[in-house]
């Protein structure tokens, strides 16, 4: 498929929700269903559906809906999850080790080949089935083993410096849970996760349940 267009990043923000919720009819046998049960199921309008996938050429038919499993499989195209990632993670703290021990990323294809640290006390330690890596190791790593996507979940003023050093060895991804904005080349993407800020939305939302605001919602 040829993208003509650039597609906002509030449709791109929408697509993992689609997907989530075509694989769950998937799991129930669902072959086809119209935007207008989607919509039902999703609380999101018939019409924002049609024009998120408009976007991509439609994917639906008048009169029959759309195909569950095309929309499936287009969906994960485009979000490019039709095929692996390798990925490493920095820092095997806490949340370091919360994300090798979820199996959940490994099942869309995002695949965790190492996990490295600079404190040498937990130098041959394991997590799950990864040994701890130093970070010595870190730059042949990542060019042996076609290392695309780096998670950094260190102290901010490490995942600074972290980062440059991975753009330099060539990473062009990097998921970044450390609480700051990373400043990186062009070229390099980069999706930060900051549950604090999650939770302030939440709390905005709890300030404003009873009042003229709308809630936010992130689609
Ligand atoms: N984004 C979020 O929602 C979120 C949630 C919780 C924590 N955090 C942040 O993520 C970071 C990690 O949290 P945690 O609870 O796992 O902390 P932690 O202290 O348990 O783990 C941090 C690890 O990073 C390692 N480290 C520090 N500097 C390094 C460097 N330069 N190179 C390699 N490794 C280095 C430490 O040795 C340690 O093992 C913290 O900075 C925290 O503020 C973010």
């Amino acid at each position: 498929m040829e993208e003509t267009k650039k597609i906002s990043s509030a449709v791109i923000r929408r697509l993992p929700r689609y997907y989530r919720y075509l694989g769950e009819l998937i799991e129930s046998g669902v072959q086809r269903i119209s935007s207008k049960e989607l919509s039902a199921r999703m609380k999101v309008t018939a019409s924002q559906i049609r024009q998120d996938l408009n976007n991509f050429g439609g994917f639906g038919q008048q009169g029959y809906g759309y195909n569950v499993k095309y929309l499936y499989d287009e969906i994960a195209k485009i979000l490019g999850i039709d095929r692996t990632h390798n990925m490493i993670i920095i820092g095997a703290g806490n949340l370091g080790a919360a994300l090798v021990n979820s199996g959940d990323f490994a099942k869309r294809g995002f695949i965790i080949k190492g996990v490295f640290d600079n404190n040498h006390e937990l130098k041959g330690k394991k997590i799950g089935s990864l040994d701890i890596m130093m970070m010595d190791e870190l730059k042949g790593f990542i060019k042996e083993n076609n290392i695309e996507i780096v998670a950094l979940t260190i102290p901010r003023q490490a995942a600074r410096e972290v980062a440059k050093e991975v753009a330099e060895d060539g990473i062009k991804a990097i998921w970044n849970f450390a609480h700051t904005d990373l400043n990186m080349p062009e070229d390099v993407v980069v999706e930060n996760v900051h549950l604090s800020e999650s939770l302030m939305r939440l709390s905005y939302n709890i300030a404003n349940k009873n009042g003229k605001t709308r809630n936010i919602q992130e689609g």
